[in-house]
């Protein structure tokens, strides 16, 4: 039986982030020859004590750190009032030596997350998630572009080439934050593109028919074997705890990470699939560097090494 080509996002998004790391040094030493400061500085915003939400943001300032970058991290307790965050936020847009900043989702209930989000100078806004951001996507104007999807199609591009050009693509999932700017992505890059979710009808048939698949639902290995196109390319975006396989394990309480795709059937039909994990996460971190340096360079007028994806939509 054929065997799908697995991507790897890991050894793509540790690539990218060397490179990037280079381009930081550069900067560094320019800033300090022209008397200005270019060193990138992202700040980080916790509120609460979410358990996964605490290692993504360690992960995350560990790369920062480790690219060269300033990261500082805030971590507000979960009876944090909106207006108090607001007024953070507000804080760190005024710090010339924050470039970029991330407010960690999901926010506590008493908090409306797109009040935040809507205090972000969109300039600063490395997650992409600001209106003006991405309605610049929607349209597809330069911005600042989420990292997931951004990640997403690096990989596509990796693969791909320029094949991607005119290939059916099938986005499942509609979220604000991967869904709609995966799709907008994929049709700045001249695929014929599909938006599936809940509502959708016959969801299995619609994957059938898609060359690319980028699932994003958060249930757990739901694209079966069978729903994909024998030699597609198949982008498991979703990141799903579930008991371990081993049922003694499973006793214990140990957990393991499945995707939004069944890996096993998926590899024998696949012509190639991202693996959880080893796949889209650690793109995702590599990418809010990537965002955080490209946010750098537009506030001070400096090019983006050319070495530096252009992390636009616009770009072809
Ligand atoms: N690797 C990474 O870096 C990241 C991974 N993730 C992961 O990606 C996954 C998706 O995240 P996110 O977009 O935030 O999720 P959301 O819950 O915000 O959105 C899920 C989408 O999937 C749709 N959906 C849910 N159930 C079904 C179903 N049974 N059939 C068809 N469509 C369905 C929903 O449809 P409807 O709109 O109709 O409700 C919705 O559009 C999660 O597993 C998350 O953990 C997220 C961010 C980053
Ligand atoms: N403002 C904001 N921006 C985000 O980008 C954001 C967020 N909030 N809230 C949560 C989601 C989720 N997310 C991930 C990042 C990295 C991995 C990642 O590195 N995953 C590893 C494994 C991690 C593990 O073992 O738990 C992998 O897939 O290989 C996963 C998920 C970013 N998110
Ligand atoms: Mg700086």
């Amino acid at each position: 039986m054929s065997q799908a080509r697995i991507i790897d996002g890991k050894a793509f998004a540790q690539n990218l982030r060397d490179r990037l790391a280079l381009q930081v040094a550069d900067l560094r030493s320019t800033g300090a020859k022209g008397g200005q400061d270019l060193v990138p500085g992202l700040a980080v915003v916790l509120v609460g004590e979410n358990p996964a939400s605490q290692v993504y943001v360690r992960s995350k300032g560990q790369a920062t750190v480790a690219a060269g970058m300033r990261s500082f991290e805030h971590k507000l307790p979960d009876t944090t009032d909106q207006a108090t965050l607001v007024a953070l936020v507000e804080k760190l847009n005024r710090d010339p030596a924050v470039n970029g900043i991330l407010v960690q989702l999901p926010l506590p209930a008493q908090i409306d997350p797109a009040v935040v989000i809507a205090t972000i100078d969109p300039a600063k806004d490395v997650d992409g998630f600001h209106v003006e951001n991405a309605g610049r996507l929607a349209l597809g104007l330069p911005g600042m572009v989420p990292c997931t999807p951004l990640g997403c199609m690096m990989l596509l591009r990796d693969v791909l080439g320029d094949d991607l050009r005119g290939k059916r693509a099938l986005v499942l999932g509609r979220s604000t934050i991967v869904g709609r700017p995966m799709a907008s992505l994929l049709l700045a890059a001249d695929c014929t593109v599909t938006i599936a979710h809940s509502r959708t009808q016959d969801l299995p048939e619609e994957c059938r028919r898609a060359d690319i698949l980028v699932a994003a639902v958060g249930r757990p290995e739901m694209v079966r074997g069978d729903w994909i196109k024998p030699g597609a390319t198949v982008i498991d975006v979703g990141i799903n705890r579930v008991p371990h396989a081993d049922p003694a394990a499973a006793a214990e309480g140990r957990t393991r990470l499945v995707g939004d795709v069944h890996f096993a059937e998926a590899m024998t039909v696949a012509g190639a699939i991202t693996p959880v994990p080893g796949g889209v996460g650690p793109m995702t971190i590599a990418c809010l560097l990537l965002n955080t340096l490209t946010a750098t360079c537009r506030q001070n007028g400096v090019p983006l090494p050319g070495s530096v994806p252009e992390a636009d939509t616009a770009a072809p």
